[in-house]
């Protein structure tokens, strides 16, 4: 019998702050897929979004407070961060494969945002390359062929795999996941504390403690 091969789960995010939804997705894909690691990539600077507002060093705390007790071991990355440019998932890629080899299976974890709207990033279809792409269906964005671009559709539909596959080779399929329903977004949850509300329900409660002691999103 041959030693079954690596893998690691990846989360990429701003985590501005980290919640309820990512701590899910992850969760999700963790018991689906028995990864050996799941590995968090706080962005340095995601350039389709506006701005952050918390330090990398506050979004990794938080991270650290999120992911602790999920089944599987979890790491931070932080190549993001520590990189002086804009983040592309690609540079990413190519620097963990340049890092891990290639025999690893690597599996690239999304919501269904970015799923429809995979075509904008950086030289999306070369991600395969390197990588699995796993998707998950996130309440207000619909995953059905009027929706999602027909290039990422045709993509996904060629490429598509069971977790099983996705153990076994190192890159290159897609997976969609529809029963995934958390209505969570950092952006309600920041509006929330503006106006002062406790978003107990949101967000993990060693994260809302941090983000009261450290006096987070409140302008
Ligand atoms: N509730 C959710 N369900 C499924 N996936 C999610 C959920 N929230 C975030 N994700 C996914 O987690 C990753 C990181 O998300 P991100 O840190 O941008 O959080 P967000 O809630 O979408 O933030 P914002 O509201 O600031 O845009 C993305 O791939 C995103 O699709
Ligand atoms: O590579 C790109 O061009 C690209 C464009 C948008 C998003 N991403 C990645 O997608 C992940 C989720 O991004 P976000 O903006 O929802 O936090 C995170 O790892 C980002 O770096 C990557």
């Amino acid at each position: 019998m041959g030693v079954s091969r690596r893998c690691i789960a990846l989360l990429g995010g701003s985590f501005d702050p980290v919640h309820n939804g990512h701590v899910a997705l992850g969760s999700y894909f963790a018991k689906l897929l028995f990864p050996d690691e799941l590995r968090l990539l706080p962005a340095g600077n995601p350039w389709q979004k506006k701005g952050l507002q918390a330090s990398p060093e506050q979004r990794i705390d938080m991270l650290k407070l999120a992911f602790d007790g999920l089944p599987v071991p979890v790491t931070i990355d932080r190549q993001e961060i520590e990189r002086n440019a804009a983040t592309y998932t690609i540079d990413t890629l190519r620097q963990l494969r340049a890092d891990l080899g290639p025999q690893i299976s690597l599996v690239f974890l999304i919501g269904a945002d970015q799923l429809l709207q995979l075509h904008t990033w950086k030289e999306w279809n070369r991600l395969f390359d390197y990588a699995h792409i796993c998707a998950a269906s996130r309440p207000g964005f619909v995953l059905d062929d009027a929706h999602i671009p027909g290039q990422v559709a045709q993509e996904f539909a060629r490429r598509a795999g069971t977790p099983e596959q996705m153990r076994n080779c190192a890159h290159g399929l897609a997976y969609v996941a529809t029963n995934l329903a958390i209505d969570i977004s950092a952006t309600e949850i920041r509006a929330a504390l503006q106006h002062g509300e406790r978003p107990d329900s949101l967000i993990p409660p060693g994260v809302l403690d941090y983000i009261k002691q450290h006096h987070l999103y409140q302008n």
